[in-house]
């Protein structure tokens, strides 16, 4: 699923307008779609709170408000901004709505009260006006059930940020396209249950001003999914390294060896430093071990063509190995994850020297800490939300870089970018990142693009949890996995 920005939905309607197609009956859809699934929702609320801002977002609300009031319901409405300023298809919305507003501060929120958010949309700019942020907080306290026309007032549409207080909505209707910050944190909170509603603007217009953002769902790389054919072999399948740390440190790479075992890689090796053999061996069954202690041997075991992929920095420890492991692995398909990641803190621009002399093969996948250490700058940069600064770290490295968190975000080098919104708040638990690189690790080996393996691994771990269930351990993670044919 396309997701659109603001401003591309902006342009969106305006092209609509230009093309001859009335906006006004755009909005007439709009607020009648907002309505109906009020009404749908809710059939037995009491009275209808319609919330109408000064720009579009508020006209959507007064044809709501006209619906609801036609269909039989008690319907108050509050306006936010001075009614004189009303223009174009909004001041139009106004003078047909047969409910007369009144101003927002004389509305007192009750507990039953159904509310329909039409304060602001897509336009937000800036911080909502005081007055409007403490009305939120007195719908909050109330615990008025609220419906959201777009977005949830005070949700940046971009960016999923909160500009001051934000309206929280048991529903959300929007338009057409939801948007990023429909998924991104904190907005996908704010919004509860996500509808899009089809108001007919052309998919012709859409697709010409819509940029490269995604929702992470099997669509986008089900078709680069590894296929089991009955000529298959093990090798066919891929053959995934995972480099593990000394003696105590084997943990982290055998969940993640694990994990591409269950992922589908044909093989899967566990390459491991001497003093460690033994604790790993006894723990490991189908899982290949390889004693690899220096670069000397490491270049030794990359003469091997069949090896496919490599997954290094689970539990690997940080510094000076961990950088000569990568440099000498640049141009193969790696996920560099954890202490991988970290032992760069201090010089990320080797890394990226490395990674750019070759086409991108390379996945990281940082949680905040570890991105905050590669990418320091970004990181601390205000004026971005998730999604850019993501974009900016793949820009910048030449990598796949896949952003963790409960709203992950994936993007590749050439601009793609997907949000990952299906991972249940119990994968936060330690290993499961372990697991994740594994995934990643094995789809990549099994010749999966970068860009498709790191969004279908990050969904395939969301899947994972949701089927474990809550109160998992990343050891259960693995059996999770759905089966590939299954997934639609
Ligand atoms: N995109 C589309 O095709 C359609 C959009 N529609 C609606 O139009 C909305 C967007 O309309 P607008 O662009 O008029 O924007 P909004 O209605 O979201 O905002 C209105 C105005 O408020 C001002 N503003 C921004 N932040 C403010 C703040 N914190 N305090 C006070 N004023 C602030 C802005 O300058 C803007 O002009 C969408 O969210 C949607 O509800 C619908 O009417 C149907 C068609
Ligand atoms: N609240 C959350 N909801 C959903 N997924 C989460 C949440 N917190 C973390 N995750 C996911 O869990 C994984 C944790 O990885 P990481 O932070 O590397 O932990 P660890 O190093 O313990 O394995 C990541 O895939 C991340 O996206
Ligand atoms: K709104």
């Amino acid at each position: 699923m396309q997701l659109l920005t603001p401003e591309q939905m902006g342009q969106a309607d305006q092209m609509a307008a230009a093309s001859g197609i009335d906006s006004h009956r755009l909005m007439m859809k709009a607020g009648e779609a907002v309505s109906a699934a009020v009404l749908r929702r809710f059939p037995a609320a009491v009275r209808m709170v319609v919330l109408c801002g000064p720009g579009n977002n508020g006209g959507d609300g007064y044809i709501a408000a006209k619906a609801l009031f036609e269909a039989g319901c008690n319907v108050s409405i509050y306006h936010f901004g001075d009614l004189a300023n009303l223009k174009g298809d909004v001041a139009q919305a106004f003078n047909a709505c047969p409910v007369k507003p009144q101003p927002l501060a004389a509305y007192a929120p009750k507990a039953n009260d159904v509310v329909v958010d039409a304060l602001f949309g897509a336009g937000l700019t800036r911080s909502l006006d005081p007055a409007v942020q403490s009305l939120i907080l007195n719908l909050r306290k109330a615990g008025s059930n609220v419906v959201a026309v777009d977005l949830p007032s005070g949700i940046s549409g971009g960016t999923g940020a909160a500009l001051g207080t934000a309206v929280t909505a048991s529903h959300t209707i929007t338009f057409m396209r939801p948007k990023p910050g429909h998924f991104l944190l904190p907005g996908r909170e704010h919004c509860g249950t996500l509808e899009t509603f089809d108001i007919g603007i052309p998919q012709r217009i859409l697709t010409s001003v819509a940029g490269n953002t995604y929702l992470n769902e099997p669509s986008l790389w089900k078709a680069h999914l590894p296929a089991t054919s009955i000529q298959s072999h093990k090798f066919k399948r891929g053959h995934l390294t995972v480099f593990s740390g000394g003696h105590g440190t084997t943990g982290a790479a055998r969940l993640s060896a694990t994990a591409g075992l269950k992922a589908g890689a044909g093989l899967v090796t566990l390459a491991t430093p001497s003093n460690a053999c033994t604790e790993a061996t006894a723990h490991l069954t189908a899982i290949m071990l390889r004693e690899i202690n220096n670069v000397r041997e490491l270049s030794h075991w990359l003469e091997d063509k069949r090896l496919s992929a490599f997954v290094l920095g689970p539990g690997f420890g940080i510094g000076e190995k961990a950088r000569d492991y990568t440099n000498l692995l640049a141009g193969n398909p790696v996920v560099l994850d954890a202490d991988g990641i970290t032992s760069f803190a201090e010089s990320p621009d080797r890394l990226f020297y490395s990674l750019s002399k070759h086409p991108t093969t390379f996945v990281l996948t940082p949680h905040e800490g570890e991105f905050a250490r590669l990418f320091p700058d970004i990181h601390s940069d205000k004026s971005l939300g998730k999604l850019e600064k993501a974009r900016a770290a793949a820009s910048r490295s030449n990598a796949v870089v896949l952003y963790k968190g409960a709203d992950t975000v994936i993007t590749a080098p050439d601009g793609r970018a997907a949000i990952n919104a299906n991972a249940p708040p119990w994968l936060a638990t330690a290993g499961s990142g372990d697991v994740l690189s594994g995934i990643i690790g094995s789809l990549l080996a099994q010749e999966m693009p970068p860009f498709e393996a790191a969004c279908a691994g990050a969904w395939l771990h969301g899947a994972a949890g949701q089927n474990a269930g809550e109160g998992l351990s990343a050891e259960d993670l693995p059996n999770g996995l759905p089966k590939y044919s299954q997934i639609s």
